[in-house]
């Protein structure tokens, strides 16, 4: 099967999504995109060379609708397209909070409707796709045509129930922002301890990267590597016991509980 595999909204995600395809041999002549902004197709055009469109009624024979507009922008977007829509038709959204019982009920009572949460890191192919799309709905083959598309970005996770679909956001898809967040500030103190801006940036990127680097490599646990670093009475354990006992590790904890409950209430507060 190769699908015509069209996007909504032709942002952030849905250019990493399409860059990472073409990369992978997709063929640009099976994709197409729906965007509302000018510029933003402009772009799209020149860097892939498809085909983009200022409105859904002009894109013909599509397999695949990738959802890929904010939450709140996605009822008008869907408004547009579900007069166009037929059966055998895939929506895919990758929208944080909206369930497939909201986007249903606003495209005309689809029922095929897969809930997908990628990440920024899919910009240099290096992403986590958690996937929803249960064999109730979907083929085998349908489900291979959807783990082809996240897999160009990277990794995919399926997911067997919807509700995980927003714990997984808490993780990897809002993720990228917790780890620039600890980088921002781990810079902030190498400035505060002497070191210019740009050397605090590369001590820091780099030691981040060669953590994971380690960690990807390494047969050794999480925790492991944290104690091979950490000398008895040395300085990791000094500022280890800063961090615990600041509360690092349950503000970690809490923050991807409160990302979780916001994907839930934006579930409510959008079905409105
Ligand atoms: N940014 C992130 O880290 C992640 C975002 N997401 C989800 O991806 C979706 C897109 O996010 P981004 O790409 O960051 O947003 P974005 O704002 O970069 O892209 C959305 C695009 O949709 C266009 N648009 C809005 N309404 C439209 C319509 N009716 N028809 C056609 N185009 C329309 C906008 O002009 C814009 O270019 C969101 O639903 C978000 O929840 C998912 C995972 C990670
Ligand atoms: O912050 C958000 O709502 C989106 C979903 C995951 C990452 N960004």
């Amino acid at each position: 099967m190769n699908p015509h595999i069209a996007f909504l909204g032709g942002g952030n995600m849905a250019n990493a999504i399409i860059g990472g395809m073409i990369k992978q041999g997709f063929n640009p002549s099976l994709l197409s995109v729906v965007e509302h902004n000018a510029n933003t197709r402009d772009k799209l055009t020149e860097q892939f060379h498809i085909s983009c469109h200022e409105s859904v009624s002009t894109v013909q024979n599509v397999d695949i609708w990738v959802l890929a507009v904010k939450p709140q922008n996605m009822r008008d977007a869907l408004t547009d397209l579900t007069p166009l829509l037929h059966t055998k038709q895939m929506l895919v959204s990758i929208a944080a909070g909206l369930t497939t019982a909201t986007l249903s009920s606003w495209s005309g009572n689809h029922s095929k409707i897969a809930r997908t949460m990628p990440n920024t890191p899919a910009m240099v192919s290096q992403g986590v796709t958690g996937i929803f799309a249960p064999t109730s709905v979907f083929s085998t083959d349908e489900q291979i045509a959807l783990d082809n598309i996240f897999k160009t970005i990277g990794s995919t996770v399926w997911l067997d129930t919807e509700s995980q679909i927003d714990s997984i956001t808490a993780i990897s898809g809002s993720g990228p922002a917790y780890v620039f967040y600890m980088m921002e500030h781990l810079a902030a103190a190498a400035v505060e301890l002497g070191f210019d801006s740009a050397t605090a940036d590369l001590l820091v990127k780099q030691t981040f990267a060669g953590a994971v680097a380690l960690a990807n490599t390494s047969e050794d646990s999480l925790t492991t590597l944290r104690e091979k670093v950490t000398s008895k009475g040395g300085t990791t354990a000094a500022a280890l016991n800063a961090f615990s006992s600041d509360g690092m590790d349950k503000a970690l904890h809490h923050g991807t509980q409160a990302a979780c409950e916001r994907a839930k209430e934006l579930a409510v507060e959008l079905a409105k």
